[in-house]
Formats: C-alpha cells, structure tokens, sequence
C-alpha cells in the first residue's frame, strides 16, 4: 500500500500551518487575556474578590500557554480531570511514539497542526476550568454575539427570504424546489467565510447582501456536488415511508449558524427531510465554533428581535426543538485532536448515531481537516480515498478555504489557481460542495440497523439513474 502523505505541520517554515501558530494563536491566546481584564468588575461582582482572585489565574495560566507556544515548548499532558483527559493523554503518547529518539519530544511548532492547533483550544480550556468560580466563562462568547449583532441586516434579508419561500413552497414545482434549495445551500456555505479564528479573533461579520450574491459567488465553488444532494434527498421524499433524518455538524454561531437554521427550516418546510439532528461542540473552540449555550442564544435573539420575519423564525425554530423535529447534540469527539476516520474507534457510540442519517453535512474547514486528516494529499486524490474509511452515511463537506489542503481537483485544477492566485488555499474566497457516499436512498433508517464501518462507494464508482 502507498505510504500517506505527511500531516500539514508548522515544522514548514512559511506554510500557512505555520504563520497560525506563530502568529494567528498568540494574537488570540493575547485577545483571550485581554477579555478576562475587561470582565474583571463583573467577576468581582458575581464572585466577589474570589472572582477577581480566579480572573488573575486564568490570566497567569493563559499567559504561561503563550509562553509554552512563542519558545516551542513539548506539549505536556492535560491535568485537569474530564471526560476527554484520558484520551488527549493517550493521543500525545501516540504523537510521540511517532517521533524517533533523535526528533525529541512533540512540540508546538514540531507537531501535526492540527493536533497543535486543537490542543491549544483545549489548554486555553483548561486554564479556565481550573480557574473556579469562573470556570464556565466563554472567553469567546463576546465576538461570536457580536458577529451576530452585526449581520443584523443579512440576518433580516435572509429570514425575509425564508418566510416568503415557506409561504408559497406548496405551489413551487420541482425545479424551483430544487433552485431554492441549492440558494439555501450557497448561502450556507459562504456563510462559512464569517469565522473568527482565521481573523485572529477580529470581527468577521456578513454584512453583503448574500440571498442576492449567490449566481456572481458560484464562479468560486470549486467542486459542486448540490446535484447528488438533490438527487438523494428528493428521491428519498418520494419513495419514504418513515423518517428521514439530515445532520447538520455544525461549525460556527452567529451568521454561519442563521444560515445552517435556514437551511435546516427550508429541508423540513419542503419535506425533504423530517428531522435536523445538529452537532455543536462541548466547550469553546476555534474562537467561533457553536456551543448549546450559543445554539440557544442565537434562536432566543431572534425570537425577541422586533423584525417580524427574524422573530417568526426564531418562534419557528424553539418550536422545533421543542417537538423534537430539530435535535441539537453535542459529544466529546467533536474537540479532540482525532482525525473522522478514528472515530469508529474512539467514538463508537457517535459513529453508530451518524449511522442513522441520511445525509450528513459537514460544516466549514476544521471539519475538513478531520475528514481529509489534515495531510498534503496530492490535488486530485478522489475525496473517498483522503476519508480513509470513514463512511458512516453519504456526506458532504461544505466549506470554504481556509487551510492548505483541497482533494477530488480535476488534474490541473489545482495548479492553475496556484499559479493566478497564491493564496487560494487559504482566503475563504473559494468554496465546495463535496460529496461522498451512494446516491441510494434507503440508507438513515434510525431503527434499521446497519454494520458499523459498512463499505460505501463513491459516486463514480456506482451507477446512478
Ligand atoms: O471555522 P472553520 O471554517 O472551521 O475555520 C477555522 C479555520 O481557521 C483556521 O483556524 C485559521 O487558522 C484554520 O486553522 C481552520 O481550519
Ligand atoms: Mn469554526
């Protein structure tokens, strides 16, 4: 079997990996200890001088981590006990039985970036549970709310749009069924250009009006694959006799996640699915990435928000989850350093619940990463092979372009943008829509059970009416 291609690593000296973590991480670790000062009157008082006792201690603990990064310090074990200790512990002992004796100890800027870049999230974690009373602050909290706040005006166009669209989805035919899903779907993508961590934590708000931007962006969209998604969700609605369940692995709040809502209302209101199931993270992570606590937020603004659209679908969307036709979940995996296709061993229990969709959508670039296990693979890997395996139900990855790493290209697409645009990798500019899985549609039946790591194959690799 051929050798896999290396992990992206800062050791690659002007790589984008590694301008992250010399520049982009410090700048936030900096913004983190920044927001814990000016939260101090409030922590004094919740909590009294307690509180301002703990503030100094996350504040020393954070500055201690920028340390460790600035001067390339070995990654140390987590102390601090939680559900996920163990299995961080235990991965750093696998980064470091990767290294032989004479490359020392893993460290900041010798390790795989993506172990790195997630490990700093989980130490910035962990220097504030260790900080009690205050250690259920969200040192993020404060940007993602005003990344909302300033989408305000996409926020109204985009619910407008949805609530006029609802009204007459009963009379739309097929095909203007189908050009409206794939406009949700564009809208959800470059969505995914508002992230936080890329800025370094400076604002990064939608603030174009995107409903109307979709036909001049979808020159950017590199490889397309709305049509499988289309095929497979519209065949399932005529041939469904039970429930059909779409999963939404959720990536960032504020306007990425009103575009993600929208989508998920619009599958329901047009019956291609019957039931969202969202994935959100357990603690903050990648500056942006959606929590429940930011789940929740984001539906109760909207529903108080006194634009008759954002509101209805803010009362639309706490109706939902209360009958359960959207379910939100979270799950530990979701921040560890694990690429997906580990998960049917470290996660068993979440394998075998995504095994219960029909499609699953993976949102924004870290996912990406961990799909495609943040290696240098080759521009025109088929996408099925960079998975590794890893094929609980047809996926697809929705994402715009934010690390060095982009698989399933046609030969030479990948050279030509490099050769006009530097850059492309890594801008958010360019997006995709990238598919795997068969276009089958009896697949995410929750009470049928299935084989876990059942083989699946591409689109190219079956025959499709
Ligand atoms: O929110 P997204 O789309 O996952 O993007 C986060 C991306 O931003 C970066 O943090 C930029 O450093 C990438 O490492 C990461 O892939
Ligand atoms: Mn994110």
């Amino acid at each position: 079997m051929a050798e896999l291609p290396s992990f992206l690593s800062a050791k690659d000296v002007g790589s984008f990996a590694y301008l992250t973590i010399k520049d982009r991480t410090p700048q936030i670790l900096t913004r983190a200890i920044d927001t814990l000062h000016r939260h101090k009157n409030e922590f004094f008082e919740n909590h009294g001088e307690e509180g301002v006792e703990a503030e100094k201690k996350a504040i020393s603990l954070l500055s201690k981590l920028r340390n460790e990064l600035q001067t390339d310090k070995p990654i140390v074990p987590l102390v601090e006990d939680c559900a996920d200790t163990d299995l961080w512990n235990r991965h750093l002992e696998y980064q470091r039985s990767l290294l032989s004796e004479s490359d020392g100890q893993p460290s900041w800027f010798r390790s795989p970036w993506l172990f790195a870049e997630c490990y700093m999230y989980r130490r910035l974690h962990e220097a504030i549970i260790q900080s009690p009373p205050i250690n259920d602050f969200d040192v993020f909290k404060e940007s993602k709310d005003q990344n909302f706040f300033e989408s305000q005006e996409s926020v109204i166009a985009l619910c407008t749009h949805l609530q006029e669209l609802i009204r007459t989805i009963e009379d739309l035919d097929e095909n203007q069924l189908k050009n409206e899903f794939f406009k949700l779907l564009q809208i959800s993508l470059w969505g995914n250009k508002c992230d936080l961590s890329l800025s370094g934590g400076e604002s990064s708000s939608q603030k174009t009006d995107i409903v109307n931007s979709v036909d001049d962006l979808k020159r950017f969209i590199l490889v397309n694959d709305m049509e499988h998604l289309w095929s497979l969700l519209s065949k399932r609605k005529k041939t469904r006799k039970e429930v059909s369940r779409v999963y939404i692995i959720l990536d960032n709040s504020g306007f990425e996640l009103v575009t993600d809502l929208v989508l998920a209302d619009f599958l329901l209101s047009s019956k291609l699915a019957t039931e969202i199931h969202f994935h959100g993270k357990t603690i903050p992570w990648f500056v942006s990435d959606t929590t429940v606590r930011d789940f929740n937020w984001v539906i109760t603004q909207m529903k108080h928000c006194n634009h008759k659209w954002v509101s209805r679908c803010g009362v639309g969307w706490e109706n939902y989850v209360r009958v359960g036709r959207w379910v939100y979940h979270d799950h530990i995996f979701w921040t560890l350093p694990h690429e997906y296709s580990a998960m049917l061993q470290v996660a068993p229990d979440l394998y075998a619940e995504l095994q219960k969709a029909c499609l699953i959508l993976f949102k924004g670039d870290l996912n990406y990463r961990k799909l495609t296990g943040d290696r240098k693979w080759d521009f025109t890997v088929p996408f099925h092979q960079a998975l590794r395996g890893f094929h609980p139900a047809p996926l697809c990855s929705i994402r715009t372009l934010k690390a060095e790493i982009q698989v399933g290209l046609q030969p030479g697409q990948g050279e030509q943008l490099t050769a006009s645009e530097p850059n492309w990798l890594t801008t958010g500019k360019y997006g995709i829509f990238q598919f795997d899985g068969p276009l089958r549609c009896d697949f995410g039946n929750p009470a049928g059970e299935k084989d876990l790591g059942s083989t699946f194959f591409s689109p190219e690799e079956q025959c499709v009416d």
